[in-house]
C-alpha cells in the first residue's frame, strides 16, 4: 500500500537560494552573518540565551546552555547535534511545554509561556493520532476543538491538506490501517491544517525505513515549496540536516550550545553522494564530534 501511495511523489522544485553559501560561521558572528547585509526582517522565532534544565530527584541536568537562535519566516531551520545534546528539549521549549531557567523564546517578539496553536509539533512516534478517530477526523478535530473553524469548514480544510500529502483517498480509514510513513503524513497534514506560525518537527522520520525516510524528506520539501511554512526541524542526521534545511545550527554535546551555523540551502536530495556534499558532511562531522578546532574556538 505504501509503495503505490509513494509512487506518485514528484521531485520537489527547489526554491532559488535565499542566501549565499555555504557559510560556516562562529556562533558569535550571529545568524545575521548568514543573511545579505541590510533589509533584514525581524526574526519570527528567537531563542535568547536559552538555558534549559531538568530537575531530577538526585541532580539537575543541564540540557542546553545559553542558546541563541533566530528563525526567520520561511526558514527551514535545523537543529543538528549528537544524541542527548538538548535538541528535543529546545524544541519542547519553543513549543511552550517547558520553560527556560535562563533566557527566553519569543515568537514575533512575544515571550512563549505555554503551548499554542501558532506552534504545532510533529513527533517521531507513530502513535500521535487518536486511534478511535478516522484520518479525516484526526486532521479536522484540532481545527474544531480550537474554535478555528466550524465543522464543515474544518472538514474541507482537512481534506485539502490530506490531498497535499497524498492521502485524500484514505480519509475514512483508521490510523491502525496505515503504515508508519502514512501516519507521519497524517500528522504533518494535521499540523499544516492548523496553519501554525511555525511547524516544529522532532525527528519525524527517524523511525522509518531508509527508503520511506528519503521519500518523506522529498515530500516535505515539495510541501514547503507549495505552502512556504516556517519549519524548525530536529535531527541527528547530518545528511537529513543538509538536505532539508536552508540553515543549520550545530549544537555541542550536552549541555548543548550553538557551535556554528551553516547556510545549507544549496543541498538537495540529488546532492547526496556528490563530492562537495560529502566534504560538507565530513566538515560538519568534525565540528560536531571532534574536540574544539580553530573554527569553533572562541
Ligand atoms: N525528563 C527528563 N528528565 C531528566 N533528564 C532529561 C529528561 N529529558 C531529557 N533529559 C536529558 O536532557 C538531555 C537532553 O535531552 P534531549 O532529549 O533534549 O536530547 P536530544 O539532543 O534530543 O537527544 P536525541 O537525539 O537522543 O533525541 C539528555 O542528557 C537527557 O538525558
Amino acid at each position: 500500500m505504501t509503495d503505490s501511495l509513494l509512487h506518485g511523489f514528484s521531485k520537489p522544485a527547489f526554491p532559488k537560494p535565499a542566501f549565499p553559501g555555504p557559510v560556516f560561521s562562529r556562533p558569535h558572528d550571529g545568524p545575521h552573518a548568514l543573511h545579505p547585509a541590510g533589509g533584514l526582517p525581524a526574526p519570527l522565532l528567537q531563542a535568547r540565551s536559552v538555558t534549559l534544565e531538568y530537575a531530577t530527584r538526585h541532580r539537575v541536568v543541564r540540557a542546553t546552555h545559553r542558546v541563541d537562535l533566530d528563525v526567520y519566516e520561511g526558514d527551514r531551520f535545523v537543529l543538528l547535534g549528537p544524541s542527548g545534546c538538548g535538541k528535543s528539549t529546545l524544541l519542547k521549549a519553543a513549543a511552550g511545554f517547558i520553560q527556560p531557567v535562563e533566557g527566553d523564546f519569543v515568537l514575533r517578539g512575544r515571550p512563549i509561556h505555554a503551548p499554542g496553536p501558532d506552534r504545532i509539533v510533529v513527533f517521531q512516534e507513530f502513535d500521535q493520532l487518536p486511534p478511535w478517530k478516522t484520518v479525516l477526523q484526526n486532521v479536522a478535530f484540532p481545527l474544531v476543538a480550537s474554535g478555528r473553524l466550524p465543522r464543515h469548514q474544518a472538514r474541507e480544510r482537512a481534506l485539502h491538506y490530506l490531498d497535499k500529502v497524498g492521502l485524500a483517498a484514505f480519509a475514512d480509514v483508521f490510523p491502525h490501517q496505515l503504515s508508519g510513513g502514512m501516519k507521519q503524513r497524517v500528522a504533518i497534514a494535521r499540523a499544516l491544517a492548523m496553519q501554525p506560525e511555525i511547524l516544529l518537527m522532532d525527528e519525524p522520520f527517524a523511525a522509518l525505513d531508509a527508503l520511506t525516510r528519503r521519500r518523506m524528506q522529498e515530500e516535505l520539501l515539495r510541501l514547503w515549496d507549495e505552502v512556504r511554512f516556517t519549519l524548525l526541524f530536529v535531527t541527528h542526521s547530518i545528511e537529513e540536516a543538509l538536505v532539508l534545511g536552508n540553515r543549520v545550527a550545530l549544537l555541542s554535546p550536552r549541555p548543548g550550545r550553538v557551535r556554528a551555523e551553516i547556510n545549507s540551502h544549496e543541498w538537495d536530495l540529488a546532492s547526496i553522494g556528490g563530492t562537495a556534499f560529502q566534504a560538507a558532511s565530513q566538515r560538519i562531522h568534525r565540528l560536531l564530534f571532534e574536540e574544539e578546532t580553530e573554527e569553533v574556538r572562541a
